[in-house]
C-alpha cells in the first residue's frame, strides 16, 4: 500500500477492526479431476421443472417453533454489520434490476444465466465504476473512490486494493475509462478465483463417496442435493440420499421428491427423529448396497448457536463410526444474499465441521455477488459449485473466468 490517504470504506474497516487480517492459506493440494462424464441415462428422462413443486413440497421455510429464523446471526462482530448496513444504505440507492426470469422463450447457456443471474451485482459494479470515471484524469481521489465502490461490493479489502494499485501502477495521471476499469476488475478477480475453482472430485475407491451438505437456514442444502443427485445420475452413478434434515417435515418429503425425480432411493426417519440415528443407517446401507454416493441432508442451523452446531459434530462422529474416512465431502452452502454474513459462516462451520467445499446459491438476483471473491480470498476452500436459480440447470461447476466475467459485465 502506498501512504496515499485511504478512502472512506477503507478507513471505517481499519478503524472498526485491529484484527490483523490473515494471509488466506494455501489451495489445498491438486486432486483428479471427476471421471468424464457418461453419457445421459435414462433415469429422468423428463425435464426437471424448478424445484420444489408447491403442489407436493410445501414451502421450505422454517417453523418458528422448531428453528431460529433465517438470517444474520447475533455473533457477527459489529463492525461487519456496520460496514455491511452502510453498504447496503448506498447499494439501496442503485436502481433495482429486476431477477431475470426463469422461463427464457429460447433456452441459455450456462455463461447468459450465470452473466443475467450476476446481472444486479454487475450492473451496481458498472454504474458505481462508471460514475467514478467521468471525464477524469485517474489521480489519488478517483482510486480512493473506486477503493469504496469496490468494498461496498463485498469483494473485500484485498481484491478492491490489487485493483486500485494495478490501476496506480499502470495508468495514473491518464484517462481512464470505465471499461478499462472493468477489464482490470475481470483479470484481478478471476486471478482470485482460479486457485479456488476446483471440480468436486468423486473418489471411486470409496463406496459410498459421502458427501455432508451443511449450512445455514433456507441456504439451498436440499434444492442442491436434489440437483447434485441429478448430475451424479446423469453420469451413470448410483446415488443414495439421506433426509437428514430430521427437524421439518416439509424438508424429507422436499428430499423424497428429489429421489423420485432422479431415481435415487431416500432413507427417511419420521420428523423429529435423531439426526445423527438417519446419518449411522444410511451410511451402513449405502455400504452395503455398493453405492457410488451417499449424499446426507442436514437441518439449517445458524452457526451461532452451539447446541445445533454440537449436534452436527455429533453427526460426523457417528458417520465415522461406520466409515472412518467419511465424510469425504462436507460441502457448506451459502447464499449470496446473505452478504458479509456468509465470511462468518465459512469461518465458524468450518472450525465445526471441516468444511472442505463451497456451494454458492443464488447469485441470481442479488447485487452482493462479490463477497464470493471475499470469501476465495479469504479461505481460499475449493468452489465447487454456484446456483443461480431454482431449476436443476441452475447449478453447474464454477469457472473462474466465467465468474469474473460476468460479474464484471462483460456478455
Ligand atoms: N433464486 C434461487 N433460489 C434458490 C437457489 N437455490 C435454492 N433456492 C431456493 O431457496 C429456498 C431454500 O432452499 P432449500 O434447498 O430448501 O434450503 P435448505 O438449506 O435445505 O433449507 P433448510 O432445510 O430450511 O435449512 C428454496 O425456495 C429454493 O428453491 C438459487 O440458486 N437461486
Amino acid at each position: 500500500m502506498s501512504d496515499k490517504k485511504p478512502g472512506f470504506f477503507r478507513r471505517l474497516y481499519d478503524a472498526m477492526t485491529d484484527e490483523p487480517r490473515p494471509a488466506p492459506p494455501p489451495p489445498a493440494p491438486p486432486e483428479a479431476l471427476p471421471d468424464a462424464p457418461l453419457a445421459p441415462i435414462p433415469v429422468v428422462p423428463e425435464a426437471v421443472p424448478p424445484a420444489p413443486e408447491p403442489d407436493v413440497v410445501p414451502a421450505p421455510a422454517p417453523e418458528p417453533d422448531e428453528l431460529p429464523p433465517p438470517g444474520p446471526p447475533e455473533t457477527t462482530p459489529d463492525y461487519v454489520e456496520d460496514v455491511e448496513d452502510l453498504a447496503a444504505a448506498r447499494l439501496d440507492s442503485v436502481p433495482v434490476i429486476p431477477a431475470p426470469a426463469t422461463a427464457a422463450a429460447e433456452p441459455q447457456g450456462w455463461f447468459q444465466r450465470l452473466a443475467s443471474g450476476l446481472k444486479r451485482s454487475s450492473d451496481n459494479l458498472s454504474t458505481s465504476i462508471t460514475s467514478v470515471f467521468t471525464k477524469r484524469k485517474l489521480d489519488a481521489a478517483t482510486l480512493d473512490e473506486l477503493e469504496d465502490v469496490l468494498i461496498q461490493a463485498d469483494l473485500g479489502i484485498d481484491t478492491a486494493t490489487a485493483i486500485t494499485e494495478t490501476l496506480r501502477r499502470d495508468r495514473f495521471d491518464r484517462d481512464v475509462s470505465g471499461d478499462d476499469v472493468r477489464n482490470v476488475l475481470a483479470s484481478e478477480v478471476e486471478k482470485v478465483l482460479v486457485p479456488v475453482a476446483r471440480p468436486l472430485a468423486i473418489d471411486t475407491l470409496h463406496k459410498p463417496f459421502v458427501i455432508l451438505m451443511i449450512g445455514v437456514n433456507g441456504s439451498g442444502k436440499t434444492t442442491t442435493i436434489g440437483k447434485l443427485a441429478q448430475k451424479f445420475a446423469r453420469d451413470g452413478r448410483s446415488v443414495m440420499l439421506a433426509a437428514g434434515d430430521t427437524f421439518r417435515a416439509a424438508a424429507i418429503e422436499q428430499l423424497q421428491v428429489w429421489g423420485q425425480r432422479t431415481g435415487a432411493p431416500v432413507i427417511t426417519r419420521p420428523a423429529g427423529s435423531d439426526a445423527s440415528g438417519l446419518a449411522f443407517d444410511a451410511v451402513t446401507q449405502a455400504k452395503a448396497e455398493g453405492r457410488d454416493v451417499l449424499i446426507i441432508d442436514t437441518a439449517g442451523r445458524l452457526q451461532n448457536r452451539d447446541e445445533l452446531m454440537n449436534e452436527l459434530e455429533k453427526v460426523i462422529r457417528v458417520i465415522k463410526k461406520v466409515e472412518p474416512s467419511a465424510p469425504h465431502a462436507t460441502l457448506l452452502t451459502l447464499d449470496a444474499t446473505t452478504g458479509q454474513n456468509a465470511l462468518k459462516q465459512v469461518e465458524i462451520f468450518g472450525q465445526r465441521a471441516g468444511v472442505t467445499g463451497l456451494v454458492m446459491t443464488k447469485l441470481d438476483g442479488t447485487a452482493r455477488g462479490g463477497i464470493l471473491v471475499a470469501i476465495a480470498q479469504k479461505f481460499g476452500l475449493p468452489v465447487h459449485f454456484i446456483g443461480v436459480g431454482e431449476g436443476v440447470e441452475d447449478l453447474e461447476p464454477f469457472e473462474a473466468r466465467d465468474f469474473a466475467r460476468a460479474i464484471a459485465g462483460f456478455d
